[in-house]
């Protein structure tokens, strides 16, 4: 992944995902400064919460991010949203949107999958009660295998007889096949490793194809299901079936509608709301505490103060937060990816060459699971020769070493001859 990571928003309609989009572009909080330039209608703009370099060296105070924000030690890192719109079951035979979702879809590096877990809405979102929503996350899996497993096939013969015509690998001959759905050499190769298959790829039969794309789409495209709505007196059931199928680390529970409402109350002057925490307070909150001004907020109506009370009973203090943060968390978890803080110094860890205490940490970069420093190197200089590379105390750092959470992740690169 060498360019930066972009995480697709997909779910049948009215499952929520025009609200999830919002509630998670919608910061309020948040520096509105991204590094993205092309911005086209269908990518908004998230931000990941991270723990900043900037807590280890107890230096949040001084911490200055370029972009996106740091609150004591709690980073927001931009990162691009892409909403694929469109899905309906049997989008890959060019329903709804069908073909456009799928050639938006490969764009992505990671799913969100919105699920309306209250089963108010069929599977073509139009309003029922008591429809399964464990259905839709069959038949969204069965959508992408059905799209890259029917147009594998359909050539299968002339890609065996390619293959070992030029006596290539699996790797390069699969790859030669993904490529269109943004694919790299490595996912397959990943995909492959994990398989572990015995047989020549020309010998596969119809099911180790299938399995082959089951794995493939596991690596190109993980997914978060977002079971949204649990604000909603038919969620919890429904919720229960999910988590006994699917893969706890996949799943997140949230309520979009409920972000979206404490953000904008907040905006507005009537509570106050760390994103993504479990922590309102009102005005009478406030007073109550000690505050005299009540934190300077604004009055509320009793039905106002009502449906605030309701929703820290049904979403804050049930789940601990409304979810959506975590939608993001979870999403780079899933992707493994790491956060690098490039420095120019790697002592005072500020922008300048200088020591003192100028800001430190103003840049934040996201790169995949097993980057090296060579691969940060090159994302973030480009083509410049390097000479050679530090890390945090100024010990030198080889080309090819991995960079992960706590080494190797703040770095100081030196253009020249080494
Ligand atoms: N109870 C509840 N309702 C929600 C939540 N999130 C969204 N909704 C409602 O669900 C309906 C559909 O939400 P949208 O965000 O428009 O759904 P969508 O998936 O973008 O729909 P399309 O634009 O048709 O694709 C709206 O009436 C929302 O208010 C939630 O967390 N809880």
């Amino acid at each position: 992944m060498g360019r930066d990571p972009l995480i697709g928003l997909v779910g049948k309609p009215s499952s929520g995902k025009s609200t999830t989009l919002n509630s998670l572009t919608d910061a309020s909080s948040k520096v509105g400064n991204f590094p993205f330039t092309t911005i086209d209608p269908q990518r908004a703009i998230g931000y990941l919460q991270i723990p900043c370099a900037c807590a280890r060296y107890d230096l949040s105070a001084h911490c200055r991010p370029n972009y996106g924000s740091c609150v004591d030690g709690r980073r927001s890192v931009p990162i691009e949203l892409l909403d694929v719109a469109g899905l309906v079951p049997g989008a890959h035979e060019g329903r709804g949107l069908g073909n456009k979702f799928l050639d938006d879809l490969r764009h992505a590096d990671a799913l969100i999958h919105v699920v309306d877990v209250s089963g108010c809405t069929d599977e073509e979102g139009k309003a029922t009660r008591g429809y399964d929503p464990s259905n839709d996350i069959v038949w969204l899996r069965s959508e992408i295998v059905s799209w890259v497993l029917g147009n594998l096939m359909e050539k299968w013969g002339s890609i065996k007889r390619r293959h070992i015509a030029v006596k290539a690998t699996a790797v390069e001959t699969l790859q030669n096949q993904f490529s269109g759905y943004g694919s790299t050499s490595k996912i397959v190769a990943r995909t492959l490793d994990k398989l572990a298959l015995k047989e020549p790829l020309q010998d596969w039969s119809n099911a180790t194809v299938e399995t082959v794309v089951n794995a493939f789409i596991d690596e190109k495209f993980p997914t978060v299901i977002a079971l949204n709505k649990i604000d909603h007196p038919d969620a919890d059931k429904n919720i229960a079936k999910i988590a006994k199928t699917q893969p706890p680390e996949t799943i997140v529970l949230c309520s979009a509608i409920s972000e979206v409402f404490l953000r904008r109350l907040a905006k507005q002057g009537f509570v106050k709301y760390t994103e993504g925490s479990e922590f309102v307070d009102t005005r009478d909150d406030l007073l109550e505490s000690g505050e005299d001004d009540g934190g300077g907020l604004k009055e509320m109506d009793e039905k106002l103060k009502q449906r605030i009370e309701n929703l820290k009973d049904m979403v804050l203090y049930r789940f601990g937060s409304t979810g959506v943060v975590q939608l993001l968390t979870r999403a780079a978890d899933l992707l493994g990816l790491v956060p690098v803080f490039p420095v120019r110094n790697v002592h005072s860890f500020g922008a300048a060459a200088s020591g003192g205490k100028e800001a430190v940490f103003r840049d934040c970069v996201l790169v995949g699971r097993g980057s090296t420093v060579g691969d940060v190197y090159r994302k973030v200089m480009g083509d410049a020769p390097m000479a050679y590379v530090e890390t945090a105390g100024g010990q030198r750092v080889a080309e090819d070493d991995v960079v992960v959470v706590g080494k190797n992740d703040i770095l100081s690169f030196k253009v020249g001859r080494a």
